[in-house]
């Protein structure tokens, strides 16, 4: 499994930064939540954490290993990045899909063998799309797409999975489905998400990127504050107990609790 790190990292578009002074460590085998709101630099962070936008400073090390120093086809092999509207094109079969991401794993020229297949349909069960492996990608729904693309990244066999928003498009089944299968692949995860219900069941870590500044990192019970949510996101929220389980749920907008009404005056 791989260690992911970040440090100072900085991110720059034309001139303009977008992203500064970010110091990340994904523990091997543990999934970190991206959130922010819109333009806060999640897939930016991103596009650098994967090697595809150079920092403008700092440093990623995968195993320690500085991501600027490997080739393309090194850095596919440690590495697996979904997109955020990343959709195959539509004249490819689901399997031909799936198995482009195997061609860092193999040599130029290569025919297909039976056990790339089985490579390929092995991913494709993980995301429950097994059965339309010979399927023309125009045929998938949008959600089944994100599926498709999920299972090409599974298939690059890479320790680590960068994934923005992978549960875009998702019924609320198959976003907890997809969660779950990403947990029990047992890969390093960098994920951006919006759901914020989502990182917190889902994720052992989340950062919160704030005007491209990471501005708080930590556990999702610690992180995920009311207040936090407030802050960062100008949306009412408050902590309510499941009076079933006892655990606590952040519950997004609510407002403070309302001012009790004033009572009548007895006459
Ligand atoms: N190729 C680009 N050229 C110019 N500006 C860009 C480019 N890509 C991103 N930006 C700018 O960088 C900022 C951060 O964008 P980014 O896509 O990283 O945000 P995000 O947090 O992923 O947003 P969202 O939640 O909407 O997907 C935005 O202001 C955006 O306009």
């Amino acid at each position: 499994m791989t260690h992911l790190s970040t440090t100072g990292l900085a991110v720059e578009i034309g001139g303009r930064t977008i992203v500064s002074g970010v110091d990340l460590d994904v523990p091997r085998g543990s999934m970190l939540a991206l959130v922010g709101r819109n333009g806060s630099g999640k897939s930016t962070l991103i596009r650098s954490l994967v090697g595809l936008r150079p920092p403008a400073a700092g440093t990623v090390h995968v195993d320690g290993v500085d991501l600027a120093r490997l080739s393309s086809r090194r850095r596919a092999t440690r590495v697996a990045y979904v997109a955020q509207e990343d959709g195959p094109p539509e004249d490819l079969l689901v399997g031909e899909m799936v198995a482009m991401g195997r061609t860092p794993h193999r040599p130029p020229w290569a025919v297909d063998e039976r056990s790339e297949r089985e490579l390929v349909l092995e991913a494709l069960r993980h995301v429950g799309m097994a059965a339309k492996v010979d399927r023309p990608c125009q045929h998938l729904s949008g959600g089944e797409r994100r599926r498709v693309m999920l299972a090409r990244g599974i298939a690059q066999g890479c320790d680590l999975l960068v994934l923005d928003e992978p549960t875009n498009h998702l019924d609320v089944h198959h976003q907890d489905q997809l969660l779950q299968t990403v947990r029990r692949l047992g890969c390093t995860v960098v994920a951006a998400v919006h759901d914020l219900s989502l990182a917190a069941a889902h994720f052992d870590a989340v950062a919160v990127l704030h005007d491209g500044a990471l501005h708080a990192l930590g556990r999702p019970r610690d992180v995920l504050t009311p207040e936090l949510v407030r802050d960062v996101f100008d949306v009412g929220a408050r902590h309510l107990t499941d009076p079933v389980t006892g655990r606590v749920h952040l519950v997004l907008g609510a407002g403070a609790p309302p001012v009790p009404a004033p009572r009548e005056a007895v006459l």
